[in-house]
């Protein structure tokens, strides 16, 4: 057969999958990382049943995200065996931008592994808030991994990697995929925020991530007496599986929409300025006239100086499933956070936002609180060896390469 002069099948093109992001550093990737297009979350049961098996879990999942992340030659063995790669990527991986997070849930903090002691001290099983409808099948987990990277196959690839190769110590719980749309720099200009499924640009008014003084203030669990030792450096991350119902959405008026988040939809802007970063002022609308005083973003964060504290850095992705039974669409917004404190931040900030205007079209269905660890300095420890050290009651940070058995 000759090559065709064009194929509708080809392969999309890309320049982007040499983009790499770092493995080691005192924070993890993920986190503070301009979100890529595409976002999975995944949720585990951990089967390990003791601490030495949870701490092989911890080793391969550091061996096999510090690969994936890195990217290479596929692994291969004889073919009388099952290939040790799905092959999904080629011979080769390309890194496209690949991240990988890792996050613990309170229940790994149960009798099993003797961690109960060392429990960052706000993490907890979500409750239900009173919009939401949990599906029992959509929340919670022993442990969570987030990838997102600039297409999504690389992010299944890396999950299949880690599911082959955790056979005897992870369950997988659920997970959901999400998107974000793509824009093209404007040259000159800030970069504008992508639009979720309501049509809204959803990132505007999160802190900026440059500002390291702001995100250890906000985001970044410090060292001190208030959380144990070892989760410094970590972030309690919040995922929410947030229906949207688009039809009835897609039947409002424009105004009421603008209305009930806030903003203006096509551009973005508060009411009363004219661009996207402007910021709302709301002292001199004490009646709510201008912005309602239960619209969203100002229910979220009424600008006051007692509730600065409450900020949190949001990285959600936009989702769609398929068709529910009653023949809707059923899509909506992967809403994830990070902070340094879950109640000072995602608990008060969705405490004010019960009973809002914009709950008529919004339906909470799943996720779950959980801890991102702490990043992995460099090559001689790896992600969550913190907490196994101390939970050996081994004194913390050692930057001396530890040996793989830890019985000191
Ligand atoms: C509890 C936290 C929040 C949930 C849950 C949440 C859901 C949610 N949000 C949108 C759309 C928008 N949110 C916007 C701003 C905004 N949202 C939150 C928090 C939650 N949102 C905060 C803290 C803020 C920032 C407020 C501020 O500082 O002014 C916006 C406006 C643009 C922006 O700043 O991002 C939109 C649009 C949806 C659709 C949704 C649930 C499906
Ligand atoms: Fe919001």
């Amino acid at each position: 057969a000759t090559e065709p002069v064009q194929n509708p099948a080809a392969a999309p093109e890309s320049g982007t999958t040499a983009q790499r992001q770092p493995f080691h550093g005192i924070h993890q990737s993920g986190i503070v990382t301009p979100r890529p297009a595409t976002g999975l979350v995944a949720a585990f049961d951990v089967t390990a049943t003791s601490l030495d098996e949870l701490e092989r879990l911890f080793r391969l999942l550091n061996e096999r995200i510090a690969f994936l992340m890195q990217g290479g030659e596929a692994p291969t063995a004889d073919p009388g065996f099952p290939p040790p790669d799905s092959g999904i990527l080629g011979p080769v991986i390309a890194p496209d931008n690949l991240t990988v997070t890792i996050a613990l849930g309170a229940s790994l903090f149960d009798e099993r592994f003797g961690l109960g002691p060392l429990k960052p001290k706000h993490l907890q099983r979500m409750k239900r808030f009173r919009n939401d409808a949990l599906d029992g099948a959509l929340c919670h987990g022993d442990l969570l991994l987030q990838f997102c990277a600039n297409t999504a196959d690389t992010s299944i690839h890396a999950l299949r990697d880690i599911l082959k190769n955790a056979p005897d110590l992870l369950l997988l719980r659920w997970k959901q995929e999400g998107t974000v749309p793509v824009l093209k720099p404007k040259q000159g200009e800030p970069a504008e925020s992508a639009r979720n499924l309501l049509g809204f640009r959803d990132g505007t008014a999160n802190p900026d991530a440059a500002d390291t003084a702001l995100m250890d203030h906000l985001v970044w669990v410090q060292s001190g007496p208030s959380e144990p030792d070892w989760a410094a450096n970590g972030s309690y991350q919040v995922v929410r599986i947030i229906r949207n119902f688009v039809e009835r959405w897609d039947r409002t008026p424009l105004g009421e929409q603008e209305a009930i988040m806030g903003r203006e939809k096509a551009s973005g802007a508060p009411f009363g300025g004219s661009h996207e970063y402007d910021e709302p002022i709301y002292a001199n609308d004490p009646e709510g006239k201008r912005t309602r005083l239960d619209a969203h973003i100002r229910l979220a964060n009424p600008r006051r100086p007692e509730t600065e504290g409450s900020r949190m850095l949001r990285r959600p992705f936009n989702y769609s499933n398929g068709v529910t039974r009653a023949g809707q669409l059923d899509m909506g917004l992967l809403f994830i956070c990070f902070q340094q404190d879950l109640e000072r931040s995602f608990i008060a900030v969705q405490k004010r936002l019960d009973g809002e205007p914009l709950e008529e079209y919004i339906k909470p269905v799943g996720g779950g609180y959980f801890f991102a660890l702490p990043g992995v300095p460099d090559g001689g420890s790896y992600l969550g060896a913190g907490l196994i050290r101390a939970a050996r009651g081994i004194a913390p940070a050692s930057t001396t390469p530890s040996p793989r058995k830890t019985g000191d």
